[in-house]
């Protein structure tokens, strides 16, 4: 069957089709009878064979790849067999939906992908190349050297330690428990729990923490977390804990297995001892972990927030510390990381400006707020405050002094947000406050596409600006941006 056609095409008919470009969220774009069709599982410059998956909107439709007709020369063998064309759509394991493509061009996929948001939605007109991080950017630079040497490097690069490129970095993994007790990953855009053999994506640790194959009959979710120390926790979350999100003030929602199946006591509201107590010495809290950036240590609950590839915590900190502009930092001014977490970037803005420097994390996260006022406990300036941002900002704008209205036109603001992005009201309002640069760390294109532009449409616009590529194999991708008045 062809895209050119008369009658209509039904639910779960195989069609040919030609695919055009990436779409946002993993997927490609190609046309059928002139309406847009999101084929999961191709790539670019590709003729495929797919089912039409979902047919219930009147604007695109979606079909899942089942046979590639004519391959692009980025197809490669999928990363994790469990989530290639070899299974039926409805059992491809689902979190590595680049899998398929060589990682030189996943790259370029991103890149395009944040261009294009950023000229349509953000009305910025700028290229962007998304950087390798830890060592698939250490195998692209050998894989360079070796092409300089003439060594016939064809650009796939052959990382060291027979490591495969784009592997191993998922320090923190959440697996489901499906209804004979199974435990393994969602299949791509499902709820259906899939078997799987392995985990590649997961670091060594992780996966064989994962113990993948047994059967799990009080739980309905395993998360699986390795500190940058080495330290496993598989933690059990049962059904209640779920539906309630389950999070104690300590931020634990599951029973806890440290190391080789030691299991951490049951935890209360009162175990909880605040962070900066921990860090004066009272007992430990069995539900925080360590993570280490260089030299600093950050303590966390052990299912809190965390930068989830291995290298991220650095990279992110260090692109904030050298994006962040020096002439527009003033360190007595009312400068703020929103979206706090633990600390992470307040940290990276501190070590860079000195002791001196005045900074507040707005986490809404109590746990993490107790975690960040201890881990920025060295900071005489540095405080972390329990609140939504939104509403934060919006109190600021309210019961502001001139004094505080001048120290915020100061300020520089970190802002991490989730997925979601920042959102009008929040840009809006550092906008009216006047706030002289906001280092945006974003980890979806497009909702910083939406941000960028409507900090344009109040006055501010996008300067330095960089991307990482903090989650191989999948579509997503990690920028750091530098907003300041026009
Ligand atoms: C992407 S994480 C960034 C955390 C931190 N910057 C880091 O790198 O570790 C976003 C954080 O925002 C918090 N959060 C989500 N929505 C929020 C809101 N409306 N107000 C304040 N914090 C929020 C989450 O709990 C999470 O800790």
């Amino acid at each position: 069957m062809s895209e050119d056609r008369d009658d209509p095409v039904s639910p779960s008919e195989l069609v040919e089709l030609q695919i055009n470009n990436v779409a946002h969220g993993g997927v490609m774009v190609a046309r059928l009878d002139g309406r847009v069709v999101f084929v999961a599982d191709a790539v670019p410059g590709e003729r495929v064979l797919a089912r039409i998956a979902d047919d219930s909107k009147s604007s695109f439709w979606r079909a899942d790849t089942i046979e590639v007709l004519e391959a692009s020369p980025a197809r490669v063998p999928h990363v994790w067999p469990a989530a290639g064309l070899e299974r039926a759509p409805a059992e491809r394991a689902g979190g590595a939906e680049f899998g398929h493509i060589a990682l030189e061009r996943q790259r370029s996929l991103k890149g395009e992908v944040l261009t294009d948001a950023l000229r349509r939605m953000g009305g910025v007109d700028r290229a962007v190349e998304v950087e390798a991080v830890g060592a698939d950017a250490h195998a692209d630079a050998d894989a360079d050297a070796d092409a300089d040497a003439g060594a016939g490097a064809d650009g796939a690069p052959e990382p060291a330690g027979g490591r495969v490129a784009g592997t191993g970095w998922r320090t923190r993994v959440r697996l489901h428990v499906g209804p004979d007790g199974r435990v393994g990953p969602y299949a791509a855009r499902s709820h259906q729990v899939v078997p799987v053999d392995d985990l590649p994506l997961a670091t060594p640790a992780l996966e064989q923490a994962a113990a993948l194959g047994r059967r799990v009959h009080d739980a309905v979710a395993v998360e699986l977390v390795e500190t940058s120390q080495g330290e496993v926790r598989v933690i059990r979350v049962t059904e209640e804990q779920s539906k309630t999100g389950g999070r104690s003030r300590a931020g634990a929602k599951g029973r806890s297995e440290r190391g080789r199946g030691r299991r951490a006591p049951a935890r209360t509201g009162s175990d909880v001892a605040s962070a900066r107590g921990a860090a004066a010495g009272t007992p430990p809290n069995p539900a925080t972990i360590v993570e280490r950036v260089g030299e600093r240590e950050f303590r966390l609950a052990e299912n809190g927030f965390w930068q989830v590839h291995r290298d991220a915590a650095a990279t992110l900190s260090d692109a904030v510390k050298s994006l962040t502009r020096e002439d527009l930092f003033d360190p007595r001014a009312a400068n703020h990381d929103l979206y706090g977490g633990v600390g992470l970037l307040a940290a990276a803005i501190g070590d860079r400006f000195g002791p001196a420097t005045r900074i507040t994390s707005v986490e809404s996260d109590a746990a993490a707020t107790d975690y960040a006022s201890g881990n920025l406990a060295e900071w005489v300036g540095a405080r972390a405050v329990t609140a939504r941002v939104d509403r934060y900002l919006a109190d600021l704008e309210r019961q502001a002094s001139p004094d505080d209205r001048r120290r915020l036109a100061a300020a520089t603001m970190v802002i991490d947000p989730p997925r979601s992005g920042a959102g009008k009201e929040v840009v809006s309002s550092l906008a009216r406050l006047g706030v002289a640069q906001v280092v945006y760390v974003a980890c979806d294109p497009v909702a910083f596409a939406r941000d960028v532009g409507t900090f344009r449409e109040a006055g501010y616009e996008l300067d330095a600006l960089r991307a990482f590529d903090l989650f191989p194999h999948t579509h997503h991708v990690e920028s750091v941006g530098v907003l300041v008045r026009a």
